[in-house]
Parts: C-alpha cells; structure tokens; sequence
C-alpha cells in the first residue's frame, strides 16, 4: 500500500541544542534504515519549508502507523496522510507487489 506523506517540522527553540542535533540524527538514520528496507522509497525537501513529501510503501494503515509514531521528531511534527491508489490513466499500471 502507497501512502504520500507530509510532514512539517517544528522543533520549539527553547530545546537544548544538543539534545535536537541528537534528535535530527536519530531521525536521519531511522528514515535511512527505512529506505533501504524499502518502506520509505521517496522523501523530497518542500522548497522554502522544513517540511518533506514523503512515499511510504508499507503492508497496512497500522504499520505505517507504527512507522511514522517512531520517528525521533515525532513529538515536533505535523503529518498527513494521504491514502494512493493506481490512476486508470497510469500507462505502467499498479506498482509490482
Ligand atoms: O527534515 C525533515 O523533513 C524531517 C525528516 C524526516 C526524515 C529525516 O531524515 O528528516
């Protein structure tokens, strides 16, 4: 199941400096280990924002769940979540299982 992604980041300026550059790592690692597990096979920077755009291939709503509840900057973000389907129009069809 496709699912596309945002997710806005809002780390409050009063958190110690190195617990965020602790954070940030963390959250940078865990993304990595997800993408090449191939759970996570798209991440964009939104220009201007700290924000991204995310593909999370994943088996279910409650992993992606899981997946997104463990993120280190969980507690300093915003996300939405939007369900894909395959388009009629999509000249290459559903992705492969
Ligand atoms: O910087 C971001 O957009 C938040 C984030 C998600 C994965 C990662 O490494 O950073």
């Amino acid at each position: 199941m496709l699912f596309h992604v945002r997710m806005d980041v809002s780390i409050p300026d009063d958190l110690d400096p190195d617990v965020r550059a602790d954070t940030v790592a963390r959250e940078k690692a865990y993304s990595q280990d997800l993408q090449r597990a191939g759970k996570w096979p798209h991440i964009w920077r939104i220009v201007g924002e700290y924000s991204n755009y995310s593909i999370f291939d994943v088996e279910s709503n409650d992993e992606l769940h899981t997946l997104l509840s463990g993120l280190p900057l969980f507690p300093y973000m915003r996300i939405k979540v939007t369900p894909l389907a395959t388009h009629p129009s999509d000249i290459n069809g559903p992705p492969a299982p």
